[in-house]
């Protein structure tokens, strides 16, 4: 048994629906230490049966039987892994990969074995000293002679130790000086014990073999001997490895590096669309927080405030009245009527106090007063101080303590003088309320008390502590009715939900028994509505990540179109389909991740930007870009190019080796 056999090889192309047939029944026997030459016309199918015995085709009738082992019998994994340790491929046209340095073309096979990256660049350095380029190894292979080029393929050949060297017209593209020098190296590897089959139309190169065979017309013409084989060398077995990711990561930055201006551009283009979306989400939530901010610094949105729905109180005992005094008894009557109407007891309060997310009630008192200050008499309403006056809006002085007030802007100016009104703190003003009492009586409700403070109300308002209304009317015997309650709630999103549920509290009419004043609903449909706009905004923006996706896409077709023939040199030397997949995965994932950092960067400077220029206008900075936005352009940046490499990279892996490397 030899150590390769063919056995009966035929091969046909259709072309034209006509049927051409190149190999005819090749029957072939090597051994290692056998140098081989291959002579033939241009055309006999020479380097179809190379294509075969390398594994690169599989299209044929008969077998190729490596140590008694059908070829045919193998499966893809197995294929890739002949290619990959017993096959070392040397091509006419040299096919370096072009973007790789001298050392990094004769690496990317040593990248296939086990041996540490330093004894992998040591073993490639060695090499490159064998064939005599260890000066040129930084070198690309534009900057090299065909000679060079060539001596390059055969290092990198070797780098794998394969059993077969196939060279396929290696000395075609060559001058005499050069052929020598190559059919030397081969020559020396033969004699180390391998394979060597090399291809050939010239008598002159078929001589360096050990044995010429002749291929003529698809057929075997005749063998001849020249010399013996080579013995048969020890070697120490090599462990081998696929490619992986890593690798094809690598491979593919030095391929970006090499094409700097076309990614950065592209990189530029997706950039753009990452961060009109990242500059959209930070407008939409600066919007939100500004609305927020402006709206909040003036009321509580959390707290609000509930009344009692009165119905009407009867009117007949006054239309009944006879005399003056029996009429002013009758209103007297219906007033306490109506205070009772409107009162909320503290039954009513714990009853709302129960409801989810109410976090505190306050029970509160307003009445319509006179407030005067020396001469100047004005209408203002009383309320009992409580949370819906936020600290923030007293300007001058502070809460109202026993027996104080604290005073709206707008009051201020009247009772005190519009330039002055400042001078109304502390200032001791007298607060009238016309009252019923207890025994139906009309009475007047008459303190002074000293103002602690002023706020930026633009109402005439008044705010007294609860103990404080409650001792004014008492002192006249009138009953304190607490007639509001303030309902405190946990968060905002909850104030919609605690609304409702005190809407639907029904009186004993069956109707719904409270107003309702707040604006915390308000501000949640407002901050719904800007949320949506921003979506809106958002997805317009996303626009141009379609474009920038498409873009991609081009891009990595063109990628794959420019390195079809790269595409089978990588095949030849045992790259699975999936690794070449990952080549374009890896660009699409480098490109989606500095697209994502440069839209993010260009976000950040929009950002500093537009609030510079704005903030002179609005005192707040109006695009606010959160770390969640950042992340989510990130994650959508990369999405979309590993997105768009998919079909690329699908069709990349498809190439047919074969067909690959003859592509021009
Ligand atoms: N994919 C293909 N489709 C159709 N015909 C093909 C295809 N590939 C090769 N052929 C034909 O097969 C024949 C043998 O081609 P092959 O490349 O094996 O010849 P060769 O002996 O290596 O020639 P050369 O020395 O010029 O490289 C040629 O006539 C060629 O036209």
């Amino acid at each position: 048994m030899s150590f390769l056999e063919l056995h009966d090889i035929r091969k046909a192309y259709t072309l034209n629906h006509e049927e051409n047939v190149i190999l005819k029944g090749i029957n072939l026997n090597f051994d290692r230490g056998e140098f081989i030459s291959i002579l033939g016309e241009s055309g006999g199918g020479k380097s179809t049966l190379m294509n075969i015995i390398g594994g690169l085709d599989h299209h044929y009738d008969g077998d190729v039987l490596l140590d008694g082992k059908s070829l045919r019998s193998m499966n893809e994994r197995q294929m890739d892994r002949y290619r990959r340790e017993t096959v070392g491929f040397i091509f006419q046209n040299f096919n370096l990969v072009s973007y790789l340095n001298v050392l990094d073309n004769v690496l990317l096979s040593l990248k296939m074995t086990r041996i540490s990256h330093a004894e992998q660049v040591k073993q490639g350095e060695a090499l490159l000293k064998r064939v005599g380029l260890e000066k040129q190894s930084r070198q690309f292979p534009n900057e090299l002679s065909g000679g060079q080029k060539q001596r390059v393929a055969i290092a990198r050949a070797l780098a794998s130790d394969p059993d077969i060297i196939i060279a396929d017209e290696p000395t075609g593209a060559l001058d005499s000086e050069n052929t020598q020098d190559v059919m030397d190296i081969l020559y020396s590897i033969a004699a180390e014990g391998k394979l060597v089959i090399t291809v050939t139309h010239s008598q002159e190169v078929a001589d360096y073999g050990t044995r010429i065979v002749h291929l003529d017309d698809g057929k075997i013409h005749d063998e001849l001997v020249i010399g013996a084989p080579f013995d048969e060398v020890e070697k120490e077995p090599t462990r081998y490895r696929v490619l992986g990711f890593r690798q094809m990561f690598k491979m593919s930055m030095q391929h970006m590096r090499r094409m700097w201006l076309r990614y950065l551009l592209i990189i530029f283009g997706s950039s753009i669309g990452i961060s009109s979306i990242v500059v959209m989400l930070g407008l939409g939530s600066g919007i939100q927080n500004y609305m927020n901010h402006q709206i909040t610094s003036q009321v509580n949105p959390t707290a609000v405030q509930i009344s009692k729905k009165t119905g009407k109180v009867s009117t007949k005992a006054r239309d009944k009245a006879k005399t003056a005094k029996a009429y002013k008894a009758a209103v007297n009557k219906e007033t306490t009527a109506a205070a009772k109407n409107a009162q909320i007891t503290s039954a009513n309060i714990n009853k709302i106090a129960k409801i989810k997310h109410v976090k505190s009630t306050t029970l509160g008192y307003y009445a319509g007063t006179q407030t005067s200050y020396k001469k100047n008499k004005v209408t203002a309403s009383l309320q009992t101080d409580n949370q819906t006056i936020l600290a923030k809006t007293i300007k001058n002085g502070t809460r109202p303590g026993t027996n104080e007030v604290l005073i709206g802007r707008k009051l201020a100016k009247k009772l005190v003088g519009t330039k002055k009104y400042k001078q109304a703190l502390n200032k001791r003003v007298t607060v009238k309320l016309a009252m019923v009492d207890k025994h139906n009586k009309s009475v007047t409700v008459k303190k002074r008390l000293k103002v602690s403070g002023i706020t930026s109300s633009n109402d005439t308002n008044i705010v007294v502590t609860p103990k404080t209304a409650k001792a004014m009317v008492n002192a006249k015997k009138v009953t304190y009715r607490p007639n509001f309650a303030i309902v405190q709630i946990d968060k905002l999103s909850h104030v919609k939900s605690v609304e409702h549920q005190i809407k639907a509290i029904k009186g004993s009419n069956k109707k719904q028994q409270y107003n309702y004043t707040g604006i915390g609903d308000l501000i949640d449909s407002l901050n719904t509505y800007i949320r949506l706009a921003t979506n809106v905004l958002t997805g317009v923006a996303g626009i141009a990540l379609l474009v920038s996706a498409i873009m991609i896409i081009v891009v990595l077709y063109v990628s794959v179109s420019e390195r079809t023939r790269e595409i089978g040199v990588l095949r030849a030397l045992g790259a699975r389909k999936r690794d070449i997949s990952h080549l374009f995965f890896a660009e699409a994932l480098t490109i989606g991740v500095l697209a994502a950092i440069m839209g993010i960067i260009f976000g950040q400077l929009w950002q500093v930007l537009g609030n510079a220029a704005i903030y002179s206008l609005i005192k707040y900075p109006i695009v606010r870009i959160s770390g969640t936005a950042m992340l989510g352009g990130m994650t959508v940046s990369v999405v979309i190019s590993l997105l768009a490499a998919l079909a690329p990279a699908h069709m990349a892996a498809r190439l047919d080796p074969v067909e690959s490397l003859s592509h021009e």
